[in-house]
């Protein structure tokens, strides 16, 4: 806290900015509302000052001038409306807490200070040049976020500016009046930090400009390299710096990129609903969110059925011992490996030479283009136009196959019996459909030509012939606009490359393993694999997918077809980065072709199989871009839990780098029941008892979905009220009392987390630490473990010293 004649200036500057910002809200709502007003005039009389007059060229030359001059003063008084909405909007958020910092810095060789104060938007006087407020993200303002007071420097596109920092300052405001003013020296710690972490957890995640630490700075700030790898500790604030690193580009690149232009892939659909508020909160528009699955559903979903990852997890955790389960995890390793990326590559290379599979073409039961023709022309092109390159061509053979293979169908008898089955109403219905669409071909005109003759002709003298003429002319026409109408969804088909049997080409490679080693180029495979293949193969002729297998087939499928790309998307950024595989990975870049990406995650919460380590030398995501273009960012602070609970949590995990903020509660605490009943009676009491704490934010975390509704079920009969099941469907996040599944509790955070099986039946295998991990890390205040029987071993292992137990 700073002494009585300190905290007296800063609340008469506050009163100050405060009612400056008032003034300016109040002169410039009237222009804000008229502006908005006159744009709508002025759209509404655009053309009531516009002559129209297009007579003569003159004339003409005139109305386009005079379009284009009302056209560029619609768009001034937009533009000057746009600009001047954004100020109001901004002076309106910084009004209530118009600061949170201040650091007041000398730049060398000057012989005075500045004070710099910071806040979300930038505030400057009428003068326009002293600034009041500096937005968080001016350069000048990143000395608040990396320095302490003493020697300090920040960039700037002009250089380095050095100098000293005489002073930091943190506030808190609320409503214009000053809460708490905080010092810091380079003793200190983070006052203000302590004071945001103590609070109880939110329904939507918060912006944490206030507080951001150095080292998630230089991830949000970071714009020199192509890709970015953060390795964080659970709770240390990935998704946080993720999100102000958007809203700092956004800032950054204001005149070129905009917020569709960014795009976040993340872990489900609820977690979108939590992230949604941050940017808003910092005055920019949403970025673009979305999962994985959403995207493999787009480009797979019409023709396959594709599991979710929440399906394969699922099976993971219940199915084990079942029947081919053993193969099934082989599998799941073996598809995410890169040696099968390897494998699919050089299959592609092999498909080059042989082995591609096509669908014949047929109508009407018959096989108008046989996959042999297919296969034959196929390898008749030269062998070194690539694989996607020789589809095309074919494609484009296919297609002018057809359309000679439509002239001859013209004359086949169904043609004529379509015909002679038109009743006289749909026979004048075809002819004019016929006449509108035909117009314009050549046929058409050189009928209608001939039909104005006709018509001479009959006027003239009598022709007994012509109606006759007039039958043919039509009918030649009728057969060709059926002919053209049946073979439409042919030529469809062609143009979206089904003549491609892409599933009976990812089929091929699952059988023998001598096949499988020629076809690859002798990669090898993994263990189970006869039951791979069947599992694999059985799957495909439903027409499903395994998760597992949706990538890779993605990827077959582009190698063959070609590869689709989004070239608008500039920045990607993957939070739980740990849970793809480099298939995926490999995809996004191939997807995106002209945008970087930050990923982020923590290879201690991989709970998925197909796991990537993200900071691994050899890492195929270091390999992505290449180390010259990426930069590798380690988060081990935990800001989430209090440093009991993270203490208990690293425990669990040996080996995983992370370090407690200095926040201290109560331990963890381990209630033992002796039957299902008993347990759920003590974790209703226990509920009850944390709301009347104050917690409004606690979950119920169970390990699977199976034992959510289990543990649901469980405690409505004890009388607990107000329990909200969250399942993958579930969209939203909100406050409150939920039952939830540990891998749904990804990424998100409560006041108090009760593991409702932390016994060594539901946790034992080594796969399954780190789903305990990711659902104890989930807690910010409180964690309570239960059980019924004996404890996990990663519990029984550990120091008794870590956690309480329930006497
Ligand atoms: N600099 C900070 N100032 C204030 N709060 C912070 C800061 N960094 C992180 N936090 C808080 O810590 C909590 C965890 O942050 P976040 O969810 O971003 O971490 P994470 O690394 O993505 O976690 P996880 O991997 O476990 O999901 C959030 O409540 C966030 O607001």
């Amino acid at each position: 806290m700073v002494n009585e004649k300190d905290w007296q200036q800063e609340q008469e500057r506050l009163d100050l900015v405060t009612k400056k910002l008032r003034s300016e809200i109040a002169e410039l709502e009237p222009a804000v509302a008229g502006l908005r007003d006159q744009v709508a005039d002025i759209r509404k009389r655009f053309w009531e000052e516009v002559t129209i007059n297009t007579s003569t060229h003159e004339d003409f030359e005139e109305t386009f001038y005079s379009i284009k001059q009302q056209e560029a003063l619609l768009s001034e008084r937009e533009r000057s409306h746009r600009q001047r909405m954004q100020r109001w909007k901004n002076m309106k958020r910084l009004l209530p807490s118009p600061y949170f910092g201040r650091v007041d810095f000398q730049e060398d060789g000057l012989s005075f200070s500045e004070q710099i104060y910071i806040g979300v938007s930038s505030f400057v006087g009428e003068d326009d040049i002293s600034f009041l407020v500096y937005d968080w993200r001016t350069p000048i303002a990143s000395m608040y976020y990396d320095s302490l007071p003493g020697k300090s420097a920040y960039e700037t596109p002009g250089g380095r500016v050095s100098g000293t920092m005489l002073l930091k300052r943190q506030y808190q405001i609320r409503n214009g009046q000053l809460q708490n003013v905080f010092d810091t020296s380079v003793t200190i710690g983070d006052e203000l930090l302590q004071q945001v972490l103590g609070k109880g957890a939110d329904a939507q995640m918060k912006s944490i400009v206030a507080t951001i630490q150095k080292e998630q700075n230089a991830i949000i700030r970071n714009v020199k390299s192509r890709m970015l790898i953060v390795q964080g500790a659970a709770g240390s604030g990935k998704t946080s710096a993720a999100l102000q690193r958007v809203a700092y580009l956004l800032y950054k690149y204001r005149n070129t990129l905009k917020a569709d232009q960014i795009v976040l892939f993340s872990p489900n659909p609820m977690f979108n609903s939590y992230v949604s508020t941050v940017l808003p909160e910092l005055g920019e528009e949403n970025m673009q969110q979305t999962t994985f699955q959403e995207y493999l559903e787009h480009w797979l979903g019409s023709t396959l059925s594709v599991e979710n990852p929440f399906g394969q997890i699922e099976y993971v955790l219940t199915s084990t011992g079942a029947q081919g389960y053993d193969a099934r995890l082989s599998g799941i390793r073996y598809k995410t490996s890169e040696a099968f990326l390897s494998a699919i590559q050089n299959y592609a290379q092999w498909l080059g030479k042989e082995g591609m599979l096509f669908r014949g073409i047929r109508f009407r039961e018959r096989e108008l283009i046989t996959a042999e023709q297919m296969e034959s022309q196929f390898y008749s092109y030269d062998n070194s136009i690539r694989l996607a390159n020789r589809v095309s061509l074919l494609r484009e053979w296919l297609l002018r196959e057809l359309t000679t293979l439509a002239r001859k169908e013209q004359e086949a008898h169904w043609v004529q019996d379509e015909i002679d089955y038109l009743d006289n109403e749909q026979y004048a219905e075809a002819y004019s459909t016929l006449r509108k669409k035909y117009q314009p071909e050549e046929a058409v005109l050189h009928f209608n030509e001939q039909y104005r003759e006709l018509l001479e002709e009959m006027q003239g003298e009598e022709d007994d012939d012509s109606d006759f003429r007039m039958q043919d002319e039509e009918e030649e026409l009728l057969r060709r606009m059926i002919v053209k109408e049946s073979f439409k969804p042919l030529i469809r088909d062609v143009k979206r490359l089904k003549f491609i049997d892409v599933n009976g080409l990812y089929d091929q490679l699952f059988g023998e393993e001598v096949d499988y080693r020629e076809m690859t180029n002798g990669i090898e495979v993994p263990g189970h694999w006869p039951e791979i293949c069947v599992q694999t193969k059985e799957k495909l002729s439903r027409h499903e997918l395994f998760y597992e297998d949706a990538t890779p087939f993605l990827y077959l499928k582009e190698l063959v077809e070609g590869v689709r790309t989004n070239m608008e998307v500039r920045h990607l950024f993957i939070d739980e980065g740990q849970d793809y595989s480099p298939f995926q990975f490999l995809f996004l870049k191939r997807l995106f072709p002209r945008a970087s990406m930050t990923v982020l995650g923590d290879f201690g919460q991989a709970i998925f199989p197909q796991a990537t380590n993200l900071h691994e030398a050899k890492s195929p995501l270091i390999q992505l871009y290449g180390e010259g273009e990426t930069s590798l960012f380690r988060l081990v602070r935990s800001y989430r839990s209090t440093s009991e609970i993270v203490k208990f949590t690293k425990a669990l995990l040996p080996g995983e780098e992370i370090v407690p903020f200095e926040r201290s509660g109560r331990k963890p605490y381990l209630s033992k029941a002796g039957n299902g009943v008993m347990r759920a009676a003590r974790i209703g009491e226990d509920l009850a008892a944390l709301q009347a704490e104050g917690f409004d934010s606690i979950a119920v975390i169970t390990k699977t979905a199976a034992e959510s509704r289990e543990a649901l079920e469980a405690l409505r009969i004890q009388g607990c009220g107000a329990l909200r099941l969250i399942t993958e469907e579930t969209l939203t996040f909100e406050k409150g009392v939920m039952v939830i599944p540990s891998y749904l509790a990804k990424g998100v955070e409560f006041d108090a987390v009760l593991i409702y099986d932390a016994s060594s039946r539901a946790y034992s295998r080594e796969s399954e630490r780190k789903l305990f991990y990711t659902a104890c890390t989930r807690a910010m205040h409180r964690l309570q473990l239960y059980t019924t029987g004996n404890w996990t071993p990663y519990i029984e292992s550990m120091d008794p010293s870590l956690y309480e137990v329930e006497q």
